[in-house]
């Protein structure tokens, strides 16, 4: 399914304006990321498609469809939600936060269950862990158990906000990595936020750079960004010129190296380059 949204703004309010006309497309079946510093409008921008903020001005559709004319009870069921917190509730075993949002919809509460199971299969759980409350488990479990809650309510949207934010970074490694694996197995329009750009290069085929007011900077493929940022902040943000992204040639006895800013070598050149605009 794809979003869009047209000359949103949300005024707050004690007169913030969090998000000040803002207008893109999110295509279906990609992961588009936001991304920008701290207090831009990113989480904002994710709360009004499931409606948990309410737009002042503007319309944000899904395939099509004004959101604002569905019930937003239904509306936010039907997409799935994962927040940095993991936001588990505290009293229900894993296996019952997993499997709410289907019972809540209707479905019978064995095959909710059941389908649970599989959900914590899909996102590399234990089942043995299905009985333990929240904080019995690791922070990196506990996003697993977010994840696969969101995932719970098989829809066709995923909203993920900062979700791995709050763990270390050889389990944010991971999770990054089973959640390219979901995007690619599950075909969902995951919309994805975080303040850190090498996550959204690494999640996003569409990658939105936000200024303050969620005004967009750029917005392109990780390659277009890259290789032709917008302007000087745009530049500076991705750190085009600096630490792993500034890269040089080294000329070896055995053949040329990549070396980056700090001296680390961090590829072999194994061939020409692609042409511009093929890559
Ligand atoms: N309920 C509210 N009332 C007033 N201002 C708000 C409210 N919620 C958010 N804001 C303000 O709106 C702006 C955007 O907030 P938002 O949470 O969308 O930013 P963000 O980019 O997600 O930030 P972070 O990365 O820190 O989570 C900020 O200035 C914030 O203080």
């Amino acid at each position: 399914m794809s979003i869009e949204f047209e000359a949103v703004t949300k005024r707050f309010p004690d007169g913030t304006v969090a998000v000040d006309d803002f207008s893109i497309t999110i295509p279906a079946g990609k992961t588009t990321v936001f991304v920008g510093s701290s207090g831009c409008g990113k989480t904002t921008l994710l709360r009004m498609i499931n409606r948990l903020v309410e737009p002042t001005a503007g319309r944000i559709t899904i395939d099509g469809e004004d959101i604002a004319s569905k019930d937003a009870v239904q509306l936010r069921r039907g997409i799935g939600y994962v927040l940095q917190s993991a936001g588990l509730m505290p009293h229900f075993s894993v296996i019952d936060n997993v499997a709410t949002v289907p019972i809540l919809k209707g479905a019978p509460k064995a095959a909710a269950r059941e389908r649970a199971l599989e959900l914590l299969d899909l996102v590399g759980l234990d089942r043995s862990l299905a009985s333990r409350y929240p904080s019995q488990l690791s922070g990196g479990q506990q996003q697993r158990v977010g994840v696969a809650r969101g995932l719970a309510a098989d829809s066709a949207i995923l909203l993920m906000d900062e979700p791995f934010g709050a763990v270390d970074p050889i389990v944010r490694r991971e999770l990054q990595a089973e959640t390219i694996r979901l995007q690619r197995d599950l075909d969902k329009t995951v919309v994805f936020v975080t303040h850190d750009i090498d996550e959204a290069f690494l999640l996003g085929d569409q990658v939105v750079i936000l200024r303050p007011g969620a005004q967009i900077a750029q917005v392109g493929s990780p390659s277009e960004i890259m290789e032709n940022p917008a302007d000087d902040f745009v530049a500076d943000f991705i750190g085009a010129e600096r630490g792993a992204r500034a890269l040089s040639l080294k000329h070896t006895p055995r053949g040329t190296v990549l070396v980056d800013a700090q001296g680390r070598t961090q590829g072999v050149l194994v061939g020409e380059a692609v042409e511009a605009g093929t890559a």
